[in-house]
This record gives structure tokens, sequence and C-alpha cells, in this order.
């Protein structure tokens, strides 16, 4: 079942199209990834979801219902947590809390909320004391404190050190296994094949491909990678007859094959074949940025 549909939507800022034609469907239970690099539209296209822009074009449905037309309906099932959130750094987490519950009309208890966020213990903490992961998990209490069906995460581990980071993709993982569907904005390729079912991979305002991580990766030949120096040179054409290689590029004296199946073990047989040993031989699993810039033709900012 789809909880969220966007058909060709399209919004402009003067000059600057931010969004160009995006359309997917986000289907419930799962943690949709939107992904790609800065400025590509991101925060634009669930911004318009979260019926917080306009768009010029295109139709957005959350739970079958008009972002813009339904606010209050929207407000029900939908949790935002936007990028940078301003609070007072003298407001106590607590009051916060309290304050953010007020708004609906039958809100989860905040504190049960604050314990599954790990922040059980700083209630009465300032704002401004919270470091930067416990300033993300209270947001994601805040987007989750009006019990939504689904909720909106931004950019939620931008400037955290890779500890908070893998904290806070827990926590995300959590959210969902409650029950609640996750859209993830983020610019982090690796965040994204972590944590996402599927993703939307966006480039200049437009969605170049959507599919689980694997099938993302699937697309561009999927598979894996060998890189090495060898001892004598060998031609493309030698490891290109091998089933298991589909690419094979240059740079300098090292060899990259990309390709599928065993390829590691083909190609250091085909060279040992001819007596050339694989100097420096490093072999990597094809990832999403291989597929980002196998998809768009450029590297993720
Ligand atoms: N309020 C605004 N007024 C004018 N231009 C804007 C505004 N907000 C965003 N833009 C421009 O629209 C484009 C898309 O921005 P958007 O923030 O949606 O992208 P993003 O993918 O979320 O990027 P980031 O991760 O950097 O926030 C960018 O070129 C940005 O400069």
């Amino acid at each position: 079942m789809n909880v969220i549909e966007v058909e060709n939507l399209h919004k402009r800022y003067k000059d600057q199209v931010a969004v160009d034609d995006v359309s997917f469907e986000v289907r419930a239970g799962e943690i949709f990834g939107i992904l790609g690099p800065n400025g590509s539209g991101k925060t634009t296209t669930v911004e318009c979801v979260s019926g917080l822009r306009t768009p010029d074009r295109g139709t957005i449905r959350v739970a079958g219902i008009d972002p813009l037309r339904e606010r209050d309906a929207l407000h029900r099932v939908l949790g935002v947590q936007l990028q940078s959130a301003a609070l007072p750094d003298k407001m106590k987490v607590g009051e916060v809390l309290d304050l953010y519950a007020s708004f609906y009309p039958d809100p989860a208890d905040w504190r049960e909320l604050l314990d599954r966020v790990g922040l059980g213990a700083k209630s009465d903490s300032m704002f401004g004391k919270l470091s930067g992961g416990q300033r993300q998990r209270l947001s994601v209490a805040l987007a989750l404190v009006g019990k939504p069906r689904i909720t909106v995460l931004d950019e939620l581990t931008t400037g955290l050190d890779p500890q908070a980071r893998r904290d806070t993709w827990e926590l995300v993982e959590q959210v969902r296994d409650s029950g609640v569907t996750v859209v993830l904005v983020t610019h982090f390729m690796e965040e994204a094949e972590r944590l996402c079912d599927r993703i939307a991979l966006i480039d200049s305002g437009r969605v170049v491909a959507t599919d689980s991580p694997a099938g993302l990766i699937g697309l561009v030949g999927g598979g894996k990678r060998a890189s090495f120096r060898p001892s004598a040179p060998v031609d493309d054409a030698v490891l290109l007859a091998l089933p298991e290689v589909t690419d094979v590029t240059r740079t300098g004296d090292q060899v990259v094959v990309t390709g599928t199946g065993d390829l590691a073990v083909a190609v250091t047989l085909a060279l040992a074949e001819r007596k050339i040993v694989p100097g420096a031989l490093h072999i990597e699993e094809t990832t999403l940025d291989d597929a980002f810039v196998a998809l768009t033709g450029r590297k993720p900012a």
C-alpha cells in the first residue's frame, strides 16, 4: 500500500528550478530514501510533501490527503523533522516536548518517547547544552510526538561523528520497526545504502532511478570491482573474454575490472596463466556511489 504518492512535482524559486519533475511512491512500513547531492531539490520536495511549500505543478497525496488543502488532516498523519530546527537554547527538553505535544489532540507520552530516543535523563537539560547527536535525537522525538503514521527526517546525521551517526541509524530503524513509515532525506550514499528499503535517487531536480539499494546497484551492472597493477602488460581483451568481466578501465598502470560472480578468482587465474602477478590487488563491491556516478555521469557532491 502506498502512503505517499508524488506525481510530476515541479517547483521553481524565481529563476531557479529547484524541483524539475519528481515522481515517487512511498510504501507503508518502509524507510524510503530521497538521496541526492546538495542542492538537488530534496528539501524542497519534502517541504512540498509536508504542505510547507506550494508546488508550481504536480500532485501530492499523503495517506490520500492533499497537503495543501487538508493541513489539519495532514498534521495528524505526518510528523516532520526538517533541517536545523531552531529552538531557544534556554528551553528545557521537557518544556519543548510539552509545547509540541500541546499541538496535538492525542499526543504520545513524551517521557516514554524521550526514553526511546535515548534522552530519558535529559528532560531537565537545556536545549543549548545538548550535543549535535542529542539534538538530532530530540528532533526525532518531536517528529513523533503527534503519533504520526509517517515521518519525514531531513539530513538527520549531517555534522554528527561516526558513533552518533550509527546510533541515529539504529534509532531510525527502531522507528520503522515500530510501524512508522520513514521518509529519509540524505546526501550520504552510505547512509542510504545501509538504512533504506528503497531509494529515489535525485539529481538536478529529477528522479534518476527508484529502487532498493541492491536494485540500484544492479541497474548499473552491480557486482564487484577488482583493481590491480599487473606485473607485465595485459590486454583488455584477455580480461573482457572472461564471462565474469563486464568492463575494464585503466588509470596509469592501474587496471580496474568490473563484473560479477567470482570476479577476483577469474581475473587472478587468467593472469596467473600468463604468469602475471596482480600487484596491490584490491577488491570492492559496487556501492551506491558507483551507481550514482553511472546513473548521473558525475560524482556525488
Ligand atoms: N527559499 C529558496 N529560495 C531560492 N532558492 C532556493 C530556496 N530553497 C532552495 N533553493 C535552491 O533550490 C535548489 C534546491 O534546493 P534544496 O534545498 O531543495 O536541495 P537539497 O537537495 O535539499 O539540498 P541541501 O541538501 O543542500 O539542502 C538549490 O539550488 C537551492 O539553492
